[in-house]
């Protein structure tokens, strides 16, 4: 054991003799069988910056743990200031299950009974380790970062299935985790870096040779993507969202600008902007003008531009034009959005090569996005869908969509998250009550608020007298559909793919699409 509290590490951690030995491992939520390396500390932390702190440069490390929970022998465990809580009330049990040593912002002191390690930000320091112990599988993969309010999952499915299926494009988002060979269920739009990594490594040990990821402003915000090397980053919108937690919009613009400027420790290789928002206008001015950017739009002038847009409803039909051409598309995908996302997926394909003509087949089969505008169909005379649309922005674009293909009434059910951002409730309800004829608000994942408080918040716009307020959801759905007949149409909005409500630390299973069939048989039989 070196003792050395008052040097800097990097000090330390010089002329490193490599010490590598095999182990097999598991770590975080992101299990893995495979037989991995097994660094030391000391080459993990070679030529990072670190303030002080106390290590023998032998020690092995088997994984890298932000839980205290889930640490196991041989753990490095990184002690992460949060919001709810802080790591380091929990390094002693990370002693005492067996970790190796601590990474935090803190100095434990010459007494504490294992090495640690202190650095500025443990966040943007478990993104770089994690980057080298997993031995920088994003240099092995051409990555696309989606960001922007709505739509990345859905333009980063759609760019999947048009560069090359899920074989060969690995994908990180809301819905799942596609890794070449295998698929697991998402738990995190953008997960915690290491787990990043990890589902990088396993994606590039199954073959894939590219990566779409969904990069949220959460993740962003806490260095999750801190140093990933992006090939092309795309910015969709930026509409309103999680003030809760950005405080205001041009503090939520400026954590997203964070993925094309080089501010999250690496510069994109290409750049994608929508050209249709303002935000994404105001990026493409600040980054100058010797940043690869291309841009798309509808109503701007862009690189590749859509116009002639059809609406329908089965399909959407437009003109796309690009510097070297133009062509006649045709998609399943409805509505305006979509022509915007449909843009986005052909303007990444287009800046990694791909030709606009050979992606014409791959826009009209593209089978969409499980919970995005999501049909039912089981023999009721009126349209159900169900759709994930969460923000007024996306709200306002479901139902104007829909309004412009139903020759009757439009009928919307939905709620507003609880623990999100509250300044979006109000401006959820007006957007629909401005979209629909009758409106249903119910719970949507209260989590730790109560319905109530929810409610009051969204009741803060004028004339929601006329919305029915219905606690429990599939009482909701039930009710609206009983409102609605021939020539109708049903949106259930806000829970798209999702299969639980969540109360208040409880999990509940709920799916809005077999509740809405279920719902439908029983008032048939
Ligand atoms: C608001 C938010 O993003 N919170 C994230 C944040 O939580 P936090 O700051 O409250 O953390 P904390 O609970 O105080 O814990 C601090 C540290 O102590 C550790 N701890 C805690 C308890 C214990 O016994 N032992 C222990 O070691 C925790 O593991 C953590 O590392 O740091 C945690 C650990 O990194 C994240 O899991 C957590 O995500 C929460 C669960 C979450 O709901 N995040 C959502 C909002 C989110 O990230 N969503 C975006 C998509 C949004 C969108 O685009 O619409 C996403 O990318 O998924
Ligand atoms: N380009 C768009 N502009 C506005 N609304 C959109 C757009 N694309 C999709 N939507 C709406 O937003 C909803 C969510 O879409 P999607 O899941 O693709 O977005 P997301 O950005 O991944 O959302 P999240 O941040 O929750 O993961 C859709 O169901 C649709 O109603
Ligand atoms: N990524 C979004 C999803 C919201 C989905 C909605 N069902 C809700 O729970 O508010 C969020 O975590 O804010
Ligand atoms: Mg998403």
């Amino acid at each position: 054991m070196i003792g050395h509290a008052d040097l800097p590490i990097s000090l330390l951690l010089t002329a490193a003799s490599s010490r590598y030995s095999y182990a097999s491992q598991s770590q975080g939520r992101v299990s893995k069988s495979h037989q991995v390396m097994k660094p030391n500390v000391e080459d993990l932390f070679e030529g990072i910056e670190c303030e002080a702190g106390r290590l023998n440069h032998d020690t092995l490390v088997t994984c890298l743990i932000t839980d205290s929970r889930r640490v196991v022998p041989g753990a490095l465990f990184f002690a992460i200031g949060g919001l709810r809580t802080n790591g380091n009330y929990f390094v002693e049990e990370a002693v005492d299950r067996g970790a190796v040593a601590i990474v935090t912002e803190e100095d434990l002191g010459a007494r504490f009974p294992i090495d640690f390690i202190k650095v500025k930000d443990v966040r943007q320091t478990l993104a770089l380790i994690s980057r080298r112990f997993y031995e920088a599988p994003d240099e092995k993969l051409k990555i696309t970062g989606v960001t922007g309010t709505n739509g990345k999952t859905t333009v980063s499915m759609l760019t999947q299935h048009l560069v090359g299926g899920s074989d060969q494009v690995g994908l990180i988002g809301t819905v799942r985790y596609d890794l070449g060979k295998r698929t697991l269920p998402s738990f995190r739009t953008t997960p915690e870096s290491v787990d990043i990594y990890s589902l990088l490594d396993q994606m590039v040990k199954n073959g894939c040779s590219e990566t779409v990821m969904e990069v949220s402003s959460h993740g962003i915000s806490q260095q999750r993507t801190y140093g990933l090397d992006v090939d092309v980053a795309a910015f969709l919108n930026l509409t309103q969202d999680h003030i809760d937690y950005h405080k205001s919009m041009e503090a939520y613009f400026d954590v997203k600008k964070r993925l094309f400027t080089g501010e999250m420790g690496r510069k994109p290789k290409a750049s994608v902007v929508n050209v249709d928002c303002a935000y994404g206008r105001q990026l493409v001015a600040e980054m100058g003008d010797d940043a690869p950017v291309t841009t798309y739009g509808i109503d701007h002038d862009a690189d590749v531009q859509a116009s002639e847009v059809n609406l329908f409803p089965d399909r959407t039909e437009f003109k796309l034009v690009w510097p070297e051409g133009e062509l006649q598309v045709v998609s399943p995908l409805l509505g305006r959005f979509n022509v915007s996302n449909l843009l986005a997926a052909v303007t990444i394909a287009y800046v990694q090569g791909k030709r606009p003509e050979n992606l014409l087949e791959h826009l009209s089969t593209f089978p969409g996005v499980p919970g995005r505008m999501e049909r039912i169909e089981e023999g009721q005379d009126y349209n159900l869908l169900v759709d994930y649309a969460h923000t007024d922005d996306a709200l306002r674009h479901a139902c104007g969509m829909l309004r412009e293909i139903t020759p009757g009434k439009l009928i919307v059910v939905f709620g507003c998250g609880g623990d999100r951002d509250r300044t979006k409730r109000a401006p959820m309800l007006k957007a629909v009550m401005e979209g629909a004829d009758l409106v249903y608000a119910t719970a949507d994942n209260p989590r730790s608020e109560s319905l109530g408080q929810i409610f009051d918040d969204m009741r803060a716009v004028e004339g929601s007298g006329s919305v029915h307020f219905i606690e429990d959801r599939k009482d909701a759905i039930s009710r609206a559909l009983d409102a609605a007949s021939k020539d109708d149409c049903v949106l259930i909005a806000g829970k798209g793919h999702e299969t639980y409500q969540e109360f208040d630390g409880t999990v509940m299973p709920f799916d809005d699409r077999s509740v809405a069939r279920e719902l439908i048989h029983l008032k048939q039989a």
